[in-house]
């Protein structure tokens, strides 16, 4: 006799981005595990449109309320909640039946969203390294009052959480975050001085959305990831 598991519902906060769409194609190749219950942008509302008829979610969010109209026109006669607006984006994620939040929308947007998210017991998948960079001891205090999970996203983290799975009691020495260097890795100050914008956009290794790209050519991101991967500890610690 097999048995059913019950497919995990999940919404996805910035759905059109990088992390967003490659979420959705895991989605897409194990329809046997996750359900999409909602998706969010704030802006691509074709991508948002070619999404919600192919993963066909129970509500779609776009931030931007200047393109409700032809989200909604093009999504008429499907059973799809429509939504717009800053407030229905933080509101979707307290629905009922969600049991993954994954937060990937870019910068401090998506720290209200995220909090509602915990408040409303969801599990969280982290990517968002902005909501703990402005507000850690925050969501580290309100994930362990709701019970809330959080797991991180941001590869490093996701990395150094599965080496320490099953291994809390042991006494961790020291954690080395490595940095790709970005793109001006091996620049001279002087060549540093002359570099465009095209040019920072271009990461050596990954596919990023812009504001990522740009902070990991700076080396800003891994300040913040040095942050996030304080936060993830502390979070790791007190569970
Ligand atoms: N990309 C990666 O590989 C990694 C990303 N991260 C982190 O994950 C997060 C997402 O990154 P990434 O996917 O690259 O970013 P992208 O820029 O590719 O995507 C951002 C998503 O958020 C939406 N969005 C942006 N601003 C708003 C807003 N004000 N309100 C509502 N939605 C908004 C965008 O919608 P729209 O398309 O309409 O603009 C889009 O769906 C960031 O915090 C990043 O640091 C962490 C590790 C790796
Ligand atoms: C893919 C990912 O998780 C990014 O955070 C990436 O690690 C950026 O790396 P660098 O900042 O080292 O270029």
């Amino acid at each position: 006799m097999t048995k059913e598991i019950k497919k995990k519902q999940i919404a996805i906060l910035g759905s059109t981005g990088s992390i967003g769409s490659q979420a959705l194609q895991v989605v897409a190749e194990h329809p046997d595990l996750y359900e999409v219950y909602a998706l969010t942008a704030n802006n691509s509302v074709e991508q948002l449109i070619q999404q919600a008829r192919q993963f066909m979610p129970e509500a779609v969010v776009i931030a931007n309320e200047n393109k409700y109209e032809e989200l909604k026109q093009a999504l008429a006669g499907l059973p799809i909640k429509v939504y717009a607006g800053v407030e229905a984006l933080c509101q979707v994620v307290e629905s009922g039946p969600i049991d993954i939040v994954l937060s990937a929308m870019v910068g401090y947007a998506g720290l209200k969203p995220t909090i509602n998210a915990i408040k409303a017991r969801k599990q969280i998948a982290l990517a968002n390294k902005e909501t703990l960079v402005v507000a850690g001891e925050l969501i580290n205090s309100l994930a362990n009052t709701y019970k809330a999970p959080i797991l991180p996203v941001d590869s490093e983290h996701s990395a150094i959480f599965q080496c320490l799975a099953g291994e809390f009691d042991n006494p961790i020495e020291k954690i080395i975050l490595t940095a790709s260097g970005g793109p001006f890795r091996t620049c001279s100050l002087e060549q540093l001085s002359l570099v465009k914008k095209e040019q920072a956009l271009k990461h050596p290794n990954w596919e990023m959305g812009a504001k990522i790209t740009i902070d990991s050519a700076s080396m800003m991101n891994k300040g913040f990831e040095v942050i996030e991967a304080k936060c993830f500890l502390v979070y790791a610690r007190t569970r």
